[in-house]
């Protein structure tokens, strides 16, 4: 669903009492439904610790069944084991094909009987146009081996002409998504019944026994009374001297959402206000909604292998509805309907396209890699973006596809191989250990760092309740370790390049505008530039929460699924114009863990500097000062160190486990580790003993409930 059509199925929160639902004061006793009248005939009371199952038990079975559904309608799409008739590679096309599949079309874009379907007929103007653009496709397909060598030899040039694709499908597109959007509808309108259903029976707060504000925390929550007070909340804080009833502060209702937004969308308190506090409250509801389904299915043409129109063609002869993804993209098709799954299709098998997520195309498009440059991608796997970057440099130069995962890299090979790029070399390393001490001298680097995901919720929902204030510590921690790594390796003398671009699939500022703020005061020989992305995606923060920001910050772009329904993204280019300090072949190690080759050098503003003896970093000519790190934007890595223990201790003792059990097992875990990562490691480490004693905790505690 669009942005526009979700904003328009939601409109404008609407108040209860223009819902016909009261807002549930502490105070009132709530009234008795019909059905919980019935249950109260029961003799059983249940258990306050069972009804807090059941709350969650229901937001698991309503989260599940819509997952399913979602599920099997995108495993159609993907899945590339599913009982299938795979029609022959290249299927000879007809006359007769042709006029069945505009038969086929016709009929779903055009029933009478359907005033729904019926606005979305097209006149008979249009009906032309598609004609014609129909023809112009035939007459221009793959299977026209005369036309074929006929194509224009640009790597984009196919796109050039992309208007016919496009009337194509835009022929049959809105009937198409109207029909997806009311099957969604269905689906979701079907959930909430059930679920209404279930809340009915099992809320036992309608039946006036449980009145006290902490039993009420314990109840079965009714979802849709939340989801309703949600909406009056926001329209209240919208428009706050109008609409607030005088009695109750902003704070007060600011607070009341948050609790809301954590019952109905399951997340925990502190990622809700984390990623609450980035948008206006009508808009943080909108986003927080759209992080309830993902995105929509997207590939990239494998311009090594084909080209767009040949390989929608191909796609649309098996049955597959598709669209170009936007006019941003050159190689993108959005899918939404296919009678194969994606992943098995011989198009894919022969690597003429790649399953990938629509934001994942924008930072190697900000990158700009040009013919026969040298690249580093220094966290590739599982290779989404290499193998694009591969593609737009017509497989020569050479292109270094790091990742720290040797798993996750071999998954890398895979792709690489399938989608014959041929200019690709694979590493295994910690980035910030390798880079530049091993390798450097790169025209340009792309940086797509692990992240916390907040960006990606509608794909991986588990992000709600796994990320907590210890993740925000850390991941920024080893982003901007990373991110001077790469600024380091970059060759500031190179002809055609000279450039770095830092990508995150997470919404945060910690992990965004604050880690390029702090490589801004560690290494003033890069400054922000445009990504050349044009106007697609938002500006980032020039400032947050009462604190600045470099001004150019507004050059990065931001990506969120509710405005650009895509998954949300961050974007960041740097361009390196002087060589980098000195002590910059240290970058991977923030606090000075020593480097075998590196000498000390005096102190400069108060810091302590260090420079390597090797490397590309160090033959940079002239030592430039190390900027002063802000009380904003940098860290000192020993106080960072300090945060980031504390907040793993208070994790720890929110577990009800000892705080001090982290140190102790970090240092025997640690001492084992070889010390690629610093500090970062060890906090690893302490994650990975502390999470397997929260799991012998739970482990401990079920079978405690089991004999009970
Ligand atoms: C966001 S994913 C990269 C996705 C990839 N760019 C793509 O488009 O397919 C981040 C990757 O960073 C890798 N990684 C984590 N820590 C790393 C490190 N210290 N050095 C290099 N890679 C690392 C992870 O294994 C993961 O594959």
């Amino acid at each position: 669903m669009g942005v526009g059509n979700r904003m328009k199925k939601q409109g404008m929160p609407m108040s209860l009492a223009e819902l016909g639902i009261d807002r549930k004061r502490k105070s009132e006793k709530p009234q008795r439904s019909s059905s919980a009248k019935k249950r109260r005939t029961s003799d059983e009371e249940p258990e306050p610790t069972k009804l807090v199952k059941l709350d969650r038990a229901l937001r698991q079975e309503r989260e599940a069944k819509l997952a399913t559904k979602q599920r099997k309608q995108k495993q159609r799409l993907v899945n590339p084991d599913a009982q299938i008739t795979v029609p022959p590679v290249f299927p000879t096309t007809t006359e007769d094909d042709v006029e069945d599949e505009a038969d086929d079309i016709e009929e779903m874009i055009v029933d009478e009987d359907d005033p729904e379907i019926r606005e979305a007929s097209l006149s008979e103007d249009q009906l032309e146009e598609l004609a014609q653009a129909e023809e112009a496709e035939e007459s221009d397909s793959v299977f026209n081996t005369d036309e074929e060598e006929q194509q224009p030899k640009g790597m984009f040039s196919e796109d050039e002409d992309s208007d016919a694709l496009e009337t194509l499908n835009a022929a049959n597109i809105e009937g198409l998504s109207r029909k997806l959007d009311q099957e969604q509808a269905q689906v979701e309108a079907e959930a909430e019944q059930e679920l209404q259903d279930d809340a009915l029976q099992t809320n036992i707060a309608e039946d006036g026994l449980l009145d006290d504000e902490d039993q009420m925390n314990m109840l079965a929550p009714d979802l849709k009374l939340i989801h309703s007070r949600i909406t009056e909340t926001v329209r209240v804080l919208t428009n706050f001297s109008k609409t607030a009833d005088k009695t109750r502060s902003r704070a007060e209702y600011t607070q009341q959402l948050l609790k809301d937004i954590c019952i109905y969308y399951g997340y925990t308190p502190y990622l809700a206000e984390k990623l609450f506090d980035l948008f206006s409250p009508d808009e943080a509801f909108a986003f927080f909604e759209a992080n309830e389904t993902p995105r929509p299915v997207v590939i990239r043409t494998n311009t090594l292998r084909t080209n767009r129109r040949t390989l929608a063609q191909a796609l649309i002869n098996r049955g597959v509805q598709l669209q170009p993804v936007g006019k941003w993209s050159k190689v993108g098709l959005q899918i939404f309907e296919s009678t194969v799954p994606l992943g098995a299709t011989p198009e894919y098998l022969a690597g003429h396209y790649i399953l990938q997520a629509a934001s994942s195309f924008l930072p190697v498009m900000a990158l700009a890699p040009q013919e026969n440059e040298r690249i580093l991608d220094m966290a590739a796997a599982p290779g989404g973006k290499t193998t694009y970057i591969s593609a737009l440099m017509r497989n020569t130069g050479s292109v270094f596809a790091n990742d720290a995962n040797r798993a996750r890299a071999k998954g890398l090979i895979g792709n690489i191989h399938r989608l014959g790029c041929k200019n690709v070399i694979v590493c295994n390393y910690e980035a910030q250990k390798a880079f530049p001490k091993i390798l450097a001298g790169f025209d340009r680097i792309l940086l797509d760092a692990p992240c916390s995901g907040t960006g990606v919720i509608g794909k991986d929902p588990s992000v709600k309740t796994s990320k907590n204030e210890r993740d925000f510590l850390a991941l920024p921690h080893m982003q901007k370790q990373l991110l001077l790594s790469a600024i380091d390796s970059v060759d500031h003398h190179s002809k055609t390049g000279g450039y770095i671009v830092y990508s995150t699939c997470s919404v945060t500022v910690e992990e965004n505008e604050q880690v390029v703020q702090y490589v801004l005061r560690k290494r003033p020989n890069v400054h922000i530039v445009d990504t050349g992305l044009g106007s697609f995606g938002t500006p980032g923060f020039t400032a947050y929460q009462g604190k600045r920001f470099d001004d150019k910050m507004n050059l990065t772009r931001r990506y969120f699924p509710h405005r650009e329904n895509v998954d949300g993204f961050f974007v960041c280019k740097l361009k390196k114009t002087g060589p980098s300090p000195t002590g910059a072949a240290a970058a991977g190690q923030i606090n000075g863990t020593a480097e075998a080759d590196s000498v000390k050098l005096p102190i400069v503003n108060g810091k302590k500097a260090t420079t390597s003896t090797n490397g590309k970093a160090t033959s940079d000519e002239d030592a430039m000062e190390v900027a002063p790190d802000d009380e904003f934007g940098g860290f000192d890595d020993e106080a960072d160190q300090a945060l980031i223990d504390k907040a793993q201790k208070k994790w720890l003792k929110a577990r009800g486990l000892d705080p001090n059990m982290a140190d102790g097992k970090s240092k025997s875990k640690s001492a084992t580790q070889p010390e690629v990562n610093g500090k970062v490691s060890e906090v690893k480490a302490q994650v990975v003993s502390a999470g397997k004693e929260t799991q012998k905790l739970s482990k401990v505690k079920s079978k405690q409930k089991q004999k009970k």
